[in-house]
């Protein structure tokens, strides 16, 4: 099986909802004319780290982005990833990440669990308790959020469980890129699944943002990778190299989770 990636790597205005809502939506229009199967998009798109304002910004259940991504999802036929946004609710505030599927049906949610305190992070957002797993047209996926690459047995988590795709969605700062490509790769490699990978580009009050959105397949191999302008990339993966990988050297037989 194959799927079409297109990966939407874009600028976020900081603290402003309905300007970037306006983008996106002008975004997936653009990609939707080259027939992807799934559109990714990046961390907090809607917001930015403004997170003291979060109060006021952060969508509420996230029920207007949800009805939105449904809707584009729908419209286009294409599956979404609908990156990350700020989901508020009595209870507190998450950065929580959106899966649908093409008919405009929501098939993930996932509350980013590792809270990434050099961004203050703890300070405004409660971390999520659950594993962000999905299934999108049969393929059985995982989406997690920036700071959570850093955190290898938490993807293992996620790839034991079944994932041949980990979507990672992220605003991830320019000065540790080569971390953001290394940990990308490695993830891939040792979990022998494709990574795909949405970081933003421009920059905040405080922060300058990577880009370098890109996608790994199993064996590590680059199979596209953006720069850090504005740029939606594409690429289509092929989900058998999964099996035949995992095959060729069988890490998922030869592991002793009875030793670690
Ligand atoms: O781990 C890092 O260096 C970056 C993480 C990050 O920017 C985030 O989680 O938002």
């Amino acid at each position: 099986m194959r799927l079409k990636c297109a990966v939407i790597q874009m600028d976020i205005a900081f603290g402003q909802p309905e300007s970037n809502m306006a983008m996106v939506e002008r975004k997936i229009a653009d990609a939707a004319t080259n027939n992807p199967d799934v559109i990714v998009l990046p961390e907090l798109w809607t917001t930015g780290y403004d997170l003291p304002r979060l109060d006021e910004i952060a969508d509420s259940d996230a029920a207007t982005v949800k009805a939105f991504m449904a809707k584009l999802a729908r419209q286009y036929g294409v599956h979404i990833i609908a990156g990350s946004v700020a989901e508020r609710n009595a209870a507190g505030t998450w950065n929580t990440l959106l899966a649908f599927n093409s008919h405009g049906e929501q098939v993930g949610e996932y509350r980013k669990v590792h809270l990434f305190r050099l961004m203050d992070e703890e300070k405004y957002l409660q971390p999520g308790e659950r594993m962000g797993s999905f299934e999108l047209a049969g393929i059985p996926c995982a989406g997690v959020i920036c700071y959570d690459i850093r955190f290898p047995e938490w993807i293992r988590k996620h790839v034991v469980a079944g994932a041949h795709v980990l979507f990672v969605v992220a605003e991830w700062p320019m000065p540790r890129l080569s971390h953001w490509r290394n940990l990308l790769i490695t993830r891939a490699i040792e979990n022998q699944c494709y990574v795909v990978a949405c970081n933003r580009v421009g920059s905040d009050p405080n922060n300058t943002f990577a880009g370098h959105s890109l996608i790994v397949d199993p064996w590590g191999e680059i199979v596209v990778e953006a720069g850090a302008d504005e740029q939606t990339l594409f690429a289509e993966i092929d989900l058998d190299q999964v099996t035949h990988i995992r095959k060729q050297i069988p890490i998922f037989t030869d592991r002793r989770p009875d030793l670690y």
